[in-house]
């Protein structure tokens, strides 16, 4: 196993607990809200976490929904995966949606609701050219590989407008 990076971190609310990876193989370490909060259906809003941090250059942390509070409250994040940049000192944040129809979610102090995720980040040098060297994929995009409506209507390069005739299919039975 690598050797953890070293991340300094500074309570905002000194009562919140530090950070804690759930198990040892686990990518992020749960976020907690310092405030109590109730969405109503539809509802968004920005949730204090109670800590700040100095990443090491060259690393990001990304706020990731968790998967229990997804799927049991539709619980979101509006900007998935926030990005917290290795220069940023402030308190991290965490843009929560209900997107439940029906049911209201709420959240009491030090409910944990996100998960930080540290990662290496590359930065890069832009060179611009007048033509970029060909590819397999070339300009295709947003579903031209088929299997499902193509944005543009178009249906794409291969395999067509899938979805959009097995629809047709059905309707004709
Ligand atoms: O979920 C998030 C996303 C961002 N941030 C903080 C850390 C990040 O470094 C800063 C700026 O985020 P971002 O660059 O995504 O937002 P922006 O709207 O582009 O703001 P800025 O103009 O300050 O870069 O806000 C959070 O606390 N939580
Ligand atoms: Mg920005």
């Amino acid at each position: 196993m690598r050797n953890p990076v070293d991340v300094l971190i500074r309570r905002v609310d000194p009562e919140v607990p530090i950070p804690q990876y759930g198990h040892p193989g686990d990518a992020g370490v749960d976020l907690v809200t310092t405030r109590a909060a109730e969405l109503a259906p539809g509802e968004r809003t920005v949730l204090p976490t109670g800590v700040s941090i100095a990443l090491p250059d060259g690393y990001a942390a990304f706020v990731h929904p968790r998967s229990g509070l997804a799927a049991r409250c539709g619980l979101a994040l509006v900007n998935a995966p926030g990005t917290v940049d290795a220069g940023y000192r402030g308190e991290i944040k965490v843009i929560v949606v209900n997107l439940d129809p029906r049911e209201s979610v709420r959240f009491e102090r030090f409910d944990r609701i996100a998960q930080l995720v540290v990662q290496q980040v590359e930065k890069v040098r832009f060179h611009e050219v007048a033509e970029l060297p060909g590819s397999a994929r070339a300009e295709g995009g947003f579903g031209s590989t088929g299997g499902h409506a193509a944005v543009d209507g178009s249906g794409g390069s291969q395999g067509g407008n899938r979805y959009a005739s097995v629809v047709s299919d059905r309707e004709g039975q």
